[in-house]
């Protein structure tokens, strides 16, 4: 799948958020990072260790809890939800790399719930590429772009943890 040259500089837009992220959370007690499996989840890791929260970091696998499950059957690549603090009473920051249509980050709150009720979830993404077709909105982001139907944002992480972020576009209907 090809990639275009409007690619974006993800360590840069990874900064970005991170100071939004700690301006966000000074003063504020109970805090934790919880993020969604794969890109997010790498993200909280990062967002943990620079705002010192590693104590206070988990990982969601929203794969059970999407509202296309019976559709399209599981993921097979089901990775472990894992949330090791007290949920009750948490400010937690919900990470994910790409916010579209809000579903993920619906059915992620729905996770987060069944392990506690938080005093607050706020929403970083790095990348909010519109398209929302529920009432979700991020609180911290690093870019804000619209994209066309056939594109995707797409996340990765090499070897050194550096962090790309690609706009791909989806070919098919051309290739004929
Ligand atoms: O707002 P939404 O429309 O729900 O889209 C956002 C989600 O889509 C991607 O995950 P995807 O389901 O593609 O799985 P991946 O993380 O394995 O790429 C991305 O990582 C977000 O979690
Ligand atoms: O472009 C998109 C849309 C949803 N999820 C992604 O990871 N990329």
């Amino acid at each position: 799948m090809p990639t275009t040259n409007q690619d974006f500089d993800a360590e840069a837009l990874y900064r970005a958020l991170l100071e939004q992220v700690r301006a966000g959370l000074a003063n504020v007690p109970d805090a934790a990072i919880v993020g969604i499996h794969s890109g997010g989840a790498w993200l909280a890791e990062r967002l943990a260790a620079d705002l010192d929260l590693k104590g206070r970091l988990g990982f969601i696998d929203v794969s059970f809890y999407r509202d296309d499950y019976a559709r399209k059957g599981l993921h097979p690549d089901v990775k472990p939800t894992h949330i090791g603090f007290n949920v009750d009473g948490a400010t937690i920051v919900l990470v994910d790399d790409v916010l579209y249509t809000g579903r993920t980050t619906r059915a992620a709150i729905n996770v987060l719930f069944d392990y506690g009720r938080p005093a607050c979830i706020k929403l970083a993404a790095l990348a909010d590429r519109g398209g929302r077709e529920l009432p979700v909105a991020p609180d911290f982001v690093g870019v804000t772009t619209t994209l066309a139907g056939r594109q995707s944002l797409s996340l990765a992480r090499d070897a050194s943890g550096q962090l790309s972020l690609t706009i791909e576009e989806d070919n098919a209907d051309s290739e004929q």
